[in-house]
């Protein structure tokens, strides 16, 4: 952080906006805000240079011609690799986790590169993947599970150069029972809700990132009422 506000880059919300991902930046900020942390959410739109001197980025879903033009927006310039060779942490969602990958092949039969910061590559499933998804995370990445509601066509597949972030419980996640990718600080789902209001623990894990240590708890009824909800659980 270059001083006590945290900058939460929303990259171009306005091509990969389709899902409400960018609600992911307003739930870091705001459990940002209940621990008395100052932060800013920085908008990137289509056109302008991706800054590499924010603490943390994201990125949302897409339709595939929306997530070709970030793809190649994103790669004509240095802001983001920058930021990742800083350490800075990244989270994508979805068209997001596909465009942090290294390629990835639409419904229409084009082949994109994406940024390669992520190892993994994406085609179409023979059917869209619509409903909600449970995944058993990984321990690294959380005890809970990871819930959230997916809609996509692309399955991927990751090279030894990413982890999933787990393994799924219920849908369909990259198409082969794994779900997500992480190497690194570059963590991605595709997983919508936004994800991080139905998994706080995962904002928790990207903002521990930030200031070097684990964050204490927030205990909120209503957002542990949500994930017993969303998990079937009574009580
Ligand atoms: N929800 C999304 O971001 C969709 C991603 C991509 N267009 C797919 O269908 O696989």
């Amino acid at each position: 952080m270059t001083d006590s506000t945290v900058h939460i880059g929303l990259i171009l919300p306005d091509v990969l906006g389709t899902y409400g991902d960018s609600g992911n930046a307003t739930v870091l900020a705001q459990r940002l805000r209940w621990r008395g942390t100052r932060s800013e959410i920085v908008p990137v739109l289509l056109g302008e240079p991706v800054p590499d001197s924010l603490d943390l980025y994201v990125l949302g879903g897409g339709e595939d011609d929306a997530q070709i033009l970030a793809a190649q927006q994103l790669s004509g310039q240095p802001g983001l690799r920058r930021a990742v060779e800083r350490g800075a942490p990244v989270f994508g969602v979805c068209a997001g986790l596909q465009v942090l990958g290294s390629w990835f092949r639409t419904s229409s039969g084009t082949q994109q590169q994406g940024l390669g910061l992520l190892d993994a590559s994406t085609v179409p499933g023979r059917r869209r993947a619509v409903g909600e998804v449970v995944v058993r995370l990984d321990p690294a990445f959380g005890r809970e599970p990871l819930t959230g509601f997916e809609n996509h066509r692309g399955h991927t597949t990751l090279g030894p150069g990413s982890v999933p972030l787990g393994r799924v419980r219920r849908g369909t996640g990259n198409g082969d029972r794994t779900e997500g990718a992480c190497t690194g600080r570059i963590v991605a789902t595709y997983l919508h809700g936004p994800v991080l209001a139905r998994n706080p623990g995962l904002a928790d894990l990207l903002l521990g990132w930030v200031f070097g240590h684990d964050l204490p708890p927030l205990p909120l009824p209503e957002v542990a009422a949500l994930r017993r909800a969303r998990l079937g659980r009574r009580g």
